[in-house]
């Protein structure tokens, strides 16, 4: 997994790297600029035009050599020097008498002199990881500027205004960058959705800094990356008993969809058998729709009522369309008593958890909860940012030894330590009405073949995510459907298997 560290930590990273590599900070700098150039390069082929507004510090030292590299690999250059030369750090100033007159930067210290910015393309390195407060004054009309124009804008290392690990005060100017190429490693504001209209895409280019270091450092917060997905093994001798028995509670009237995804996906995903518990009203809907699994009817027409004692099941997935009537809240809470598997709760579910809190001490311990931002704010209660989101997925998580998924972007995974870790793959065509059910479904057979519920939690998301990017790629993001999600976890778990 890829560490997220704040900037604090970075900073120590940099010192570090120049001491012990060793390397002279104007030349990580170099390193820096380069990896950079390379990145934009392939992002933008051939742009036209190109306006370079640095700062004075070395996020403006980047700038300033970025600016030099690009000499002949695109169209016109023109480098702003916004604020005192006085100032400038050591870095910027080497790099700043490398330009060149051909370069030679234009100097920005009131509003009479702020450019139009009429280029294609704004590389914005005024302030990175040094932001030490809120972005007035000049500075911030530079940056209104830049927003106003019709240009793209990418980023150095991170949107000059934003503050990579705190809350940015709504009073400060933030770039609105199209796209962001940061250094090492991404910054914890990336993942935030509050964040997206400035960070744009994004992208981390590697600047050698120290391996050793970096893997040093403490952290609660992760990236999954591909590399940490190990999917259950398949063996000859296997058997449908062996590959994970899931029980799915699911449907009532008018929702039996839901049931159908959850009940396709846990079968896509490997498991040997899948029970699934219905209303009347589904049994022959889902028998239709799903004839690999073996239906039991509850008593009730429309809704769920009572669920069946357990027996030899290794994981019960319950949610998806219940609803949330009394005699479902009842049946919850009876199975709740009697369960001993892990369990993986969604949607409604989790609706009835909210409206009956007591009921939490009594799920079975490392079971998965799979919320969205509203299920979760009716657990825990609203948030004033999404910082203070992650302290209470985090203290969720610990006081009910739960493990949890919130929903959303960049899914955040949680541990039972308050671990957070976030999920790479997805896009917004997975904002669709059943691509929650289809990854019930999914983290159910993972766990069903004896993955523990925290690798299933990581892995399924990630498998979803890509199984969405699959579909998205085939259908379009605006017209794929949860159904398609389901059609594309054979390819995303193949492509998997391939990489083991
Ligand atoms: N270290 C390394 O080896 C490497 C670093 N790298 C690069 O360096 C970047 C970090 O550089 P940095 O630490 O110099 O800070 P930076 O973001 O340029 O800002 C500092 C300047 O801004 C000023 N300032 C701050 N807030 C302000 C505000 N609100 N309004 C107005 N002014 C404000 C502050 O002034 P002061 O607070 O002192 O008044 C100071 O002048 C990092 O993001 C990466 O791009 C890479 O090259 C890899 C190697
Ligand atoms: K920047």
């Amino acid at each position: 997994m890829r560490p997220i560290l704040n900037s604090q930590q970075i900073r120590e990273a940099d010192a570090f790297t120049i001491a012990n590599e060793p390397i002279s900070s104007v030349n990580l700098m170099e390193r820096a600029a380069s990896a950079f150039t390379q990145k934009f390069l392939e992002l933008f082929a051939s742009v036209p035009s190109v306006a370079v507004v640095c700062g004075v510090g070395n996020n403006g030292g980047d700038g300033l050599a970025i600016a030099r590299m690009l000499q002949g690999e695109v169209g016109h250059i023109e480098v702003y020097v916004v604020g005192n030369l006085e100032k400038a750090s050591e870095d910027f100033r080497v790099n700043y008498d490398r330009l060149g007159e051909r370069l030679s930067p234009k100097i920005v210290v009131d509003e009479s002199q702020i450019p139009e910015f009429d280029t294609s393309l704004i590389i914005d390195g005024m302030f990175g990881s040094g932001l030490s407060r809120p972005v007035e004054g000049v500075y911030a009309q530079v940056i209104e500027r830049i927003n106003a124009s019709e240009a793209q804008v990418c980023a150095i290392d991170i949107p000059s205004g934003l503050f990579a690990d705190k809350p940015t005060p709504s009073a400060g100017a933030v770039v609105e960058a199209t796209h962001t190429i940061s250094f090492q490693l991404p910054k914890l504001v990336f993942f935030m959705p509050s964040a997206a209209s400035y960070v744009g895409s994004w992208h981390v280019v590697p600047i050698g800094l120290s391996e050793e270091f970096l893997l040093q450092q403490t952290t609660d917060k992760w990236q999954i990356e591909l590399r940490d997905i190990h999917l259950p093994l398949k063996r000859r001798f296997d058997h449908k008993g062996t590959n994970g028995r899931v029980l799915l509670v699911a449907g009532s009237k008018g929702k039996m969809g839901a049931a159908i995804l959850s009940a396709k996906a846990a079968l896509r995903s490997g498991c040997g058998l899948l029970f699934a518990h219905v209303p009347c009203c589904g049994l022959d809907i889902l028998q239709v729709a799903v004839p690999e699994a073996m239906v039991e009817v509850d008593e009730h027409t429309e809704i769920i009522s009572e669920v069946l004692p357990e027996e030899q099941i290794d994981v019960i997935v319950i949610g998806p369309g219940i609803g949330t009537g009394k005699l479902t809240e009842n049946a919850l809470a009876q199975l709740l008593q009697k369960a001993t598997a892990p369990m993986v709760m969604d949607a409604d579910a989790i609706n009835i958890l909210a409206a009956n809190t007591h009921l939490l001490s009594a799920v079975p311990p490392e079971s998965v909860l799979t919320p969205h931002p509203g299920e979760f704010k009716r657990l825990v209660g609203d948030w004033k940012d999404d910082f203070e989101k992650l302290e209470k997925l985090k203290a969720f998580c610990k006081k009910y030894q739960l493990n949890m998924v919130l929903k959303g972007a960049y899914s955040a995974v949680c541990d039972t330590k308050g671990q957070i870790t976030f999920n790479p793959t997805g896009n917004p065509g997975m904002a669709t009405g059943g691509s929650g059910d289809v990854l019930t479904g999914v983290i159910g057979a993972l766990i069903g073949q004896g993955m523990n519920p925290l690798e299933a939690l990581r892995a399924g998301v990630y498998i979803h995510g890509l199984a969405g990017d699959l579909a998205a790629h085939a259908q379009g993001y605006r017209s794929m459907t949860a159904s398609d999600i389901v059609a594309m976890l054979p390819q995303a778990i193949n492509q998997l298997d391939k990489k083991c």
